[in-house]
């Protein structure tokens, strides 16, 4: 097995300052291990900490304790220790992260939005806008729409951008925010294939996934998190 993230004894408590000081503890002593090939889905009531954790393997989260290993191909980053520009790097080049919400951006096409990650990779415009065009395509969202900026596109067609900008860049370790909550069928199921394909890759993925059909064909197995 090849290892990808590896997550040791790790402990968040969430801190209310504004609110007498309450004490939340919501990750517990989690220890896990993701390897590249395979999806792991988090599963567990609701406030169990999955968005918790999945956001601290971005490191948007910094836990209080433990330790979440990420495997280069030459060298081991903790994510609790590392650097911001060593966090900007990774996002760069090796975690991604795909969930419904995008952060729309005034006046950049849809087009523009999906190519921009593989632009900041350095890859040549043309194989950008190619990658771009497929996604997009193969997310149906409407090719009349792509020159145009998504703050006026519907919810749905909004959400389809930004999964579109997920998969752009085919990173070694993808974290999946729920992106088929509230999409069609026929979209979710393009999403599913997206998912299988980077599996295919050797990507390692973990993510969150209400809808227990999706779960169930996304999965190469579940971590509870009761
Ligand atoms: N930024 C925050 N500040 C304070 N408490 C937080 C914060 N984020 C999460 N929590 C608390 O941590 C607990 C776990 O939340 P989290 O969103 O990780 O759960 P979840 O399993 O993803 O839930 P759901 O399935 O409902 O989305 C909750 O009790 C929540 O109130």
């Amino acid at each position: 097995m090849n290892l990808a993230i590896e997550v040791k004894n790790l402990e968040k408590t969430f801190m209310l300052h504004n609110q007498n000081s309450v004490k939340i503890p919501v990750l517990s002593g989690i220890s896990m291990s993701i390897n590249f090939g395979e999806c792991v889905v988090l599963n567990g009531h609701s406030g169990s900490g999955k968005s918790t954790l999945l956001r601290s393997l971005y490191a948007n989260y910094k836990p209080d304790d433990g330790q979440i290993i990420i495997y280069l191909s030459d060298r081991k980053i903790d994510l609790l220790t590392a650097s911001a520009r060593e966090i900007i790097e990774l996002r760069k080049t090796t975690i991604g992260w795909v969930s419904q919400f995008l952060r729309v951006i005034p006046r950049v096409s849809a087009l523009d939005i999906v190519m921009q990650p593989l632009l900041d990779l350095g890859i040549d415009s043309y194989i950008a806008k190619d990658k771009a065009a497929y996604l997009l395509n193969k997310l149906n969202v409407p090719k009349r729409l792509w020159s145009l900026a998504p703050s006026t596109f519907s919810g749905g067609e909004q959400q389809r951008v930004n999964i579109a900008r997920g998969f752009a860049v085919d990173y070694p370790i993808l974290l999946l925010d729920e992106p088929t909550a509230s999409l069609d069928n026929q979209n979710a199921n393009v999403v599913i294939d997206l998912i299988e394909e980077a599996k295919k890759r050797g990507s390692a993925i973990v993510g969150i996934f209400h809808d227990v059909t999706t779960r169930d064909k996304v999965a190469s197995r579940l971590f509870s998190m009761e």
